[in-house]
């Protein structure tokens, strides 16, 4: 600042303020606002900071996991370098737990953690690490409240504290859908100002018994396969999805079986939407539709048997339900461009047995403008529930071994035991953790979360942003613990 303006108004105050630097990147900026009286710059200080501390969205106090072995492994240098700094600008205490092993997080929310004085929980990971957080919450929640989670009828409890993502993992799907970005700096930004949005939790069951809890994909076939190839190959890091996919690309096993699903028949909207549920200031789609004569239409071709489950039966080279678009680097408007994050359903996708060529069309269609779903061996359906039940029993010996992680030398073709056809099962990849189960039933999706890295679309939220657009918090122009004005002049605080 120039010599004679310092001189002029000696007293300053420094505001750090979101500024949305492009499409759904956030930065944190700041501006200096110089005053003539140490009076009249106090007085603004203080009124806004009353006015900051009567944002009770805004968390205060924060418990972070960190997964150390995330993606590139860059979970804590990502932690400390841009998120903690961002933190202690807006006032923000943590206590940071960085995880020793897979499910400690999972373990610790789950019996050990004093939630009650959080305002949320933070996850620095994957969509692995996300998974986690949300086993150890949902499940903590139901318990307290006496529901059987092993029941698929059940409708979960929802959750009060609220979730956040960091970004550190190597898909980053959950958190690339909801945000719009994978950019550490923009979820810590999202959830200083206290963003929220629900999302829909599917419970999947085996024989009545719980399994796990999915949020982004339950694939079975091509995603189980790649999962299962890739886990093999963690060494390789976020590569190892790419390898790992060209492989079971090319070996294009297809899986017999039955699906049975319950339609969403009293939505709006439907998967060939081509409205995306990713609210931001300028795309503005609410998970709970928009009351369009035209998506009601839709709903009544896609789903004429309105009434009671459908059943297919085929041979499959995927089954995929995406409870939310699923977009992430690789695909950035993901497996079902339309989903919605917390309307209560998740979108099946089946794609039929097909040549080499048709599925790497319908593939490569997740990587640009063309529509995925328009193709003959492709169909979806939004659903509330469904069931896959495998041609073949598996039986229960070559569950223990998968569920052991052994390489499945039971696994037969279906008519020549010694040649490399398609292989009887496959399993189902859960956001990003196996089951090795092939028969599952998936419960009401419901919609027990809030996460707090999200744009806002809850009116409140909406007006809290119109009321103080920007304000992060304030800093003093000289470094400072505490807000206080300061003579510019002298360098020192007042
Ligand atoms: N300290 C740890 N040591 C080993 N594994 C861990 C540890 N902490 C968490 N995990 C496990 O690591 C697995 C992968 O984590 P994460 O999801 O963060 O990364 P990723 O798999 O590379 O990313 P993505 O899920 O986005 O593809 C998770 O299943 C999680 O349970
Ligand atoms: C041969 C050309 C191929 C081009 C294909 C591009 C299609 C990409 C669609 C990506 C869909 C990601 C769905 C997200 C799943 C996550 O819950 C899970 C855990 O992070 N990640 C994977 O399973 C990792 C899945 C990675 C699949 C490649
Ligand atoms: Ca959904």
């Amino acid at each position: 600042m120039p010599q004679k303006s310092t001189e002029a108004y000696p007293y300053a105050f420094t505001v750090s303020y979101v500024e949305r630097v492009w499409q759904h990147r956030w930065r944190c900026s700041d501006v200096t606002f110089h005053c003539l009286e140490g009076a009249l710059c106090q007085q603004w200080v203080q009124t806004i900071r009353e006015q900051l501390t009567a944002l009770t969205s805004r968390p205060k106090h924060l418990l972070v996991y960190i997964n150390p072995y995330g993606g590139k492994q860059q979970g804590e240098r990502i932690y400390e370098q841009k998120v903690a700094p961002l933190f202690t600008l807006a006032s923000i205490s943590t206590d940071v737990i960085v995880t020793e092993h897979a499910n400690h997080a999972r373990d610790h929310l789950r019996t050990e953690a004093e939630l009650k004085q959080y305002d949320g929980v933070v996850c620095v990971g994957g969509d692995g690490m996300f998974s986690e957080m949300v086993h150890g919450l949902v499940s903590r929640t139901q318990r307290d409240n006496g529901v059987d989670q092993n029941s698929p009828e059940e409708k979960l409890v929802p959750c009060t504290l609220r979730i956040g993502i960091i970004p550190a993992g190597s898909t980053d799907c959950i958190c690339y859908a909801t945000v719009g970005i994978n950019d550490p700096v923009t979820s810590a930004l999202h959830i200083i100002v206290g963003d929220a949005q629900p999302m829909d939790v599917c419970s999947v069951h085996h024989n009545n018994t719980f399994l796990r809890y999915s949020v982004s994909l339950l694939g079975y076939g091509f995603y189980g396969d790649v999962l299962a190839d890739s886990e093999r190959k963690r060494w390789m890091g976020p590569a190892r999805y790419d390898f790992s996919g060209f492989k079971t690309f090319l070996t294009h096993h297809y899986y017999e079986g039955t699906v049975s699903f319950l339609p969403a028949t009293d939505i709006l909207g439907t998967p060939r939407d081509k409205t995306r549920c990713r609210a931001g200031y300028v795309l503005l789609y609410k998970c709970n539709l928009s009351n369009n004569i035209h998506n009601q239409l839709c709903s009544l071709v896609l789903y004429p048997h309105v009434w009671g489950w459908r059943v297919i039966r085929g041979k499959f080279l995927a089954i995929n339900a995406a409870s939310m678009s699923c977009a992430c680097p690789r695909s950035p408007k993901g497996l079902s461009p339309a989903a919605h994050l917390a309307d209560g359903t998740t979108d099946l996708i089946l794609v039929r047995q097909c040549s080499r060529f048709n599925f790497l069309r319908h593939l490569l269609r997740h990587t640009s403008k063309y529509d995925q779903f328009d193709m003959t061996f492709v169909e979806v359906h939004r659903v509330r529930r469904f069931r896959f039940t495998p041609r073949y029993c598996q039986s229960d010996s070559e569950l223990d071994l998968r569920e052991n992680g052994k390489r499945l030398f039971s696994q037969i073709c279906r008519d020549h035991p010694a040649c490399s056809c398609s292989p009887a099962y496959s399993s189902w990849n859960c956001d990003g953790e196996i089951l090795p189960h092939a028969a599952i039933e998936v419960g009401y999706v419901t919609t027990p979360y809030n996460l707090l890295c999200k744009y806002t679309v809850h009116s409140e939220s909406i007006q809290t942003h119109s009321l103080f657009p920007h304000f992060v918090t304030l800093q003093p122009c000289y470094k400072m613990d505490k807000i206080k004005t300061h003579q510019s002049t002298h360098n020192t605080p007042s």
